[in-house]
């Protein structure tokens, strides 16, 4: 059993959606990057490659690279899945915390769960993800943008 951590983070501006764990959510600013900027995803993705010592998201996919240019971070997480899967290793489950001042998020964490599970071959059950705000202390707590953090455990599936 290995485990691994991700965090990031991206800024809240004008004129982008929203979009967390594949899951459009309505809200008066979005998430700047040059893919979708699905921060949650991104921090899900960096706890997978570093479980199984893979580096992080910037070196596999980077946003010097206009293929990854408004691409939806689901796809990026399934090229996660099959660098895992390449190198001998399945995921057991991964929780996250998603930092958030606003808007509120628990509504959209059911079909959030549902999307990661479908991509990542596991059921809503092995993913769990929580939202918190920062009591307004901070760049989150400010509304400034929107910071995750994700944890996961993963096993050896054959010979490496
Ligand atoms: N963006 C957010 C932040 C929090 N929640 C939910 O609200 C509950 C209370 O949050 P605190 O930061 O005051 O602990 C928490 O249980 C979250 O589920 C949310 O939905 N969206
Ligand atoms: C996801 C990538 C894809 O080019 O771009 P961004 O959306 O800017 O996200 P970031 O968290 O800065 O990670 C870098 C890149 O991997």
């Amino acid at each position: 059993m290995r485990i691994g951590i991700g965090y990031d983070v991206h800024k809240l501006v004008k004129d982008r959606p929203l979009i967390l764990g594949g899951i459009t959510i309505p809200y008066s600013l979005g998430l700047l990057g040059h893919s979708d900027a699905d921060v949650l995803t991104h921090a899900i993705m960096d706890a997978l490659l570093g479980a199984a010592a893979l580096g992080d998201i910037g070196q596999h996919f980077p946003d010097s690279d206009p293929r990854y240019k408004g691409i939806s971070s689901l796809e990026l997480l399934k090229e996660v899945r099959a660098k895992l899967a390449d190198k001998h290793y399945a995921v057991n489950n991964l929780d996250a915390v998603i930092v958030a001042q606003a808007p509120k998020l628990a509504p959209y964490i059911p079909a959030m769960r549902d999307n990661l599970a479908e991509i990542l071959g596991l059921s809503p059950e092995d993913i769990n993800v929580k939202a918190t705000t920062t009591e307004h202390l901070g760049f989150a707590g400010r509304g400034e943008g929107i910071g995750a953090y994700a944890v996961c455990t993963i096993h050896r599936t054959g010979q490496n």
